[in-house]
C-alpha cells in the first residue's frame, strides 16, 4: 500500500521523521558524547558504549497500543527502508533519514514452530527464530543494517570520506561486514580479521566473495579482537563489530519482530540465545525494555543465554548468585562446535551486566540467566532439530540444548513457551554435521555420534562399472534400460519396496 492510502490519523506517524537526540552514553562514567563521530569506547575512561535516545521520552506522546498499530500498519507498506528493521526506526536509530537507510532484505525472520514430534520427544513446547534467514545467513546483517546505514548517512549527509570498515569475527560478523560494505562500494572498503583455521569453508567464502581484504591471525577471536581494537585506536579505521553501539541498535530488531509476531504478547514466554561476544543477549534485552517503556508490550519475557562448557565466561559470572560477589573473569576457550560463539572474552559483558541487572528488576527477578551445555549436547540437539524439518545452525544446537538444561534446572515453567534463537543457517556449519556423522570429531571437542542420529550416503551400484552411465559417457538404449532396471531393482531391495 502507498502511504496516502492510509486513515488520515494514520498517516502522521506512518512514515518515520529523523528525530531524537542520540548520543553514546558511557557505561563506565557515565558520560555522554556527540555521534558526530564513530566512538567505540569513553574517550575518558575507556569503558564501552551505548546509544540512547535522549528524548525517547517524546515518543510517550503516544500511547503502547498507538505505536503496536503504526509498526503493524508499516507492514503493508511498500517502501524498501522500512520493509526490514527500520520498520521500528524510532526505537532504533531515529536520526537516519530514511534515504540513508541500507536494506539488503535483513529481518523478518520467521518463527517456526518446533514440530510436534520433536515437542513430544523432547518434552517442552517452543519454537526457533531462524535468524540465518537473512541475508549473508546470520543474525549480524541486522546490526550491520544500521552501523552501515549511519555510515551511508556520514557519507550521504556529514561529508565522511571513504571509509575502511574493520571487524575481527568467527565468521558471521565477517561475512555481514564484507557484503553490506560492498552494496556501499566504492565509498566503503572492506578488511577482515579471521582467526586462522577457526571459521567455516562457508564462512571463509563470504567475506572472499563480497571483495573484502581477508586477513587470517595467528590464535583465537579473543587474539583478533584486540588487534582490531588496537587498530580502531590508532589508525582511521571503522570498527564493525558490536563493540560499535550501533550494531547493538539495529540487533535490537530481534526483540521487536519477536513481539509483534507474537501479537506484542510476551507473557509465559521464553527466549534463549547463544552467548559469545555478548552483543545480541544485550540488544535482545534492551529492545524488550524500550517495548515495555513506551507500553508495546506489558510483559517481559523472561531472557536465558546459553554457553558452552568449552566458552562459558559468562555462565561462570552468574555463578555467583550474590552480586556484589560477581567477579569478572575471561576464560580461556576450548575447541567448540558453536564455533561463532567460542569467546572467552565478550566485549559485551559490562553491557550484559548493566542490562541484566536492569531487566531482571523490571521482571521483578528470576528474568535472567545463564546456562552450561556440553558440546555434545550442542551438536546432539542441531542434528535432532534438523531431523525434525528445522534448519538450525550449530548456535541454534546450543540454544535447544540451552532450554533443555534450563528445564532439568527447574528454570523454564509448566506453561511457559520457549523460543530459540537459530542465529546462522546451517549450511555454513555443515562440516561439524560431517564430523558427527563420520564419528571423526578431534578429541578436544569431546563430541561421540548417538548412533540413532547418524546418516551417510549409501552408494548404488548395481552393474560393473563399464556398464554404468558416467559423465560425458551416455549408454546405448538398450544398456541404459538395464541400467535403469537393475538400479530401480537395487533401491527396491534397500528400501524394502513392494511391487504394485
Ligand atoms: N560470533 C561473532 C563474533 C564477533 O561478534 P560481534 O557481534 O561483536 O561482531 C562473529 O560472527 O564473528
Amino acid at each position: 500500500m502507498r502511504p496516502e492510502q492510509f486513515a488520515p490519523q494514520d498517516q502522521e506517524r506512518l512514515l518515520p521523521t529523523p528525530g531524537g537526540q542520540m548520543a553514546y552514553r558511557c557505561l563506565g562514567c557515565g558520560g555522554h558524547h556527540g555521534i558526530e563521530k564513530l566512538l567505540y569506547t569513553c574517550p575518558n575512561c575507556g569503558q564501552v558504549l551505548l546509544i540512547e535516545d535522549r528524548a525517547f521520552d517524546r515518543l510517550k506522546a503516544l500511547d503502547g497500543p498507538g505505536w503496536r498499530r503504526i509498526f503493524d500498519l508499516r507492514r503493508m507498506l511498500n517502501i524498501p527502508a522500512l520493509k526490514g528493521v527500520f520498520r521500528y526506526a524510532e526505537l532504533l536509530a531515529p536520526v537516519i533519514p530514511l534515504d540513508s537507510v541500507l536494506y539488503l532484505g535483513e529481518g523478518h525472520t520467521p518463527i517456526v514452530e518446533a514440530s510436534p514430534l520433536l515437542k513430544q520427544t523432547l518434552g517442552l513446547d517452543f519454537a526457533f527464530k531462524n535468524d540465518g534467514q537473512n541475508p549473508s545467513a546470520s543474525f549480524k546483517d541486522r546490526g550491520m543494517a544500521v552501523a552501515l546505514s549511519y555510515i551511508n548517512y556520514l557519507i550521504k549527509h556529514r561529508g565522511a570520506g571513504q571509509i575502511l570498515s574493520i571487524c575481527a569475527s568467527t565468521g558471521d560478523t565477517s561475512a555481514a561486514a564484507a557484503l553490506y560494505g560492498a552494496y556501499l562500494a566504492p565509498a566503503v572498503k572492506s578488511a577482515v580479521l579471521l582467526p586462522r583455521g577457526k571459521v567455516t569453508p562457508q564462512q571463509l567464502s563470504q567475506p572472499l566473495g563480497a571483495g573484502a581484504a581477508v586477513l587470517e591471525i595467528p590464535g583465537v577471536f579473543d587474539d583478533c579482537m584486540k588487534v582490531v581494537e588496537h587498530l580502531a585506536d590508532n589508525y582511521q579505521v571503522a570498527l564493525l563489530n558490536s563493540k560499535n553501539a550501533w550494531r547493538i541498535l539495529g540487533q535490537e530488531s530481534y526483540a521487536y519482530e519477536l513481539a509483534q509476531d507474537l501479537d506484542w504478547d510476551m507473557t509465559g514466554r521464553l527466549v534463549l540465545a547463544p552467548i559469545g561476544n555478548a552483543g545480541n543477549i544485550s540488544a535482545i534485552m534492551s529492545g524488550f525494555m524500550k517495548l515495555l517503556d513506551l507500553g508495546v508490550i506489558t510483559s517481559l519475557p523472561k531472557i536465558i543465554g546459553v554457553q558452552s562448557h568449552h566458552a562459558d565466561p559468562v555462565f561462570q559470572y552468574y555463578q555467583q548468585s550474590s552480586p556484589e560477589k560477581r567477579v569478572w573473569r575471561p576464560v580461556t576457550v576450548q575447541a567448540s562446535t558453536a564455533q561463532a560463539a567460542m569467546i572467552g572474552n565478550p566485549v559485551s559483558m559490562p553491557r550484559v551486566i548493566e542490562l541484566a541487572r536492569r531487566y531482571d528488576d523490571l521482571f521483578g527477578g528470576g528474568g535472567f540467566y545463564v546456562v552450561q551445555v556440553s558440546e555434545q549436547q550442542i551438536m546432539d540437539h542441531m542434528i535432532l532439530a534438523n531431523r525434525h524439518g528445522h534448519i538450525v545452525c550449530t548456535q541454534g544446537g546450543e540454544s535447544l540444548a540451552g532450554l533443555a538444561q534450563a528445564r532439568a534446572a527447574g528454570l523454564v515453567g509448566a506453561s511457559e513457551r520457549a523460543i530459540c534463537d537459530a542465529t546462522a543457517h546451517q549450511l555454513k556449519f555443515a562440516g561439524f554435521q560431517q564430523m558427527y556423522f563420520e564419528n571423526s570429531f578431534p578429541a578436544e571437542f569431546g563430541v561421540s555420534p548417538r548412533p540413532e542420529l547418524v546418516n551417510m550416503p549409501q552408494l548404488v551400484a548395481a552393474l560393473p562399472e563399464e556398464q554404468l552411465p558416467a559423465p560425458g559417457r551416455p549408454l546405448e538404449p538398450q544398456a541404459f534400460r538395464r541400467f535403469v532396471e537393475a538400479t530401480s531393482d537395487a533401491v527396491a531391495a534397500r528400501l524394502g519396496l513392494e511391487k504394485k
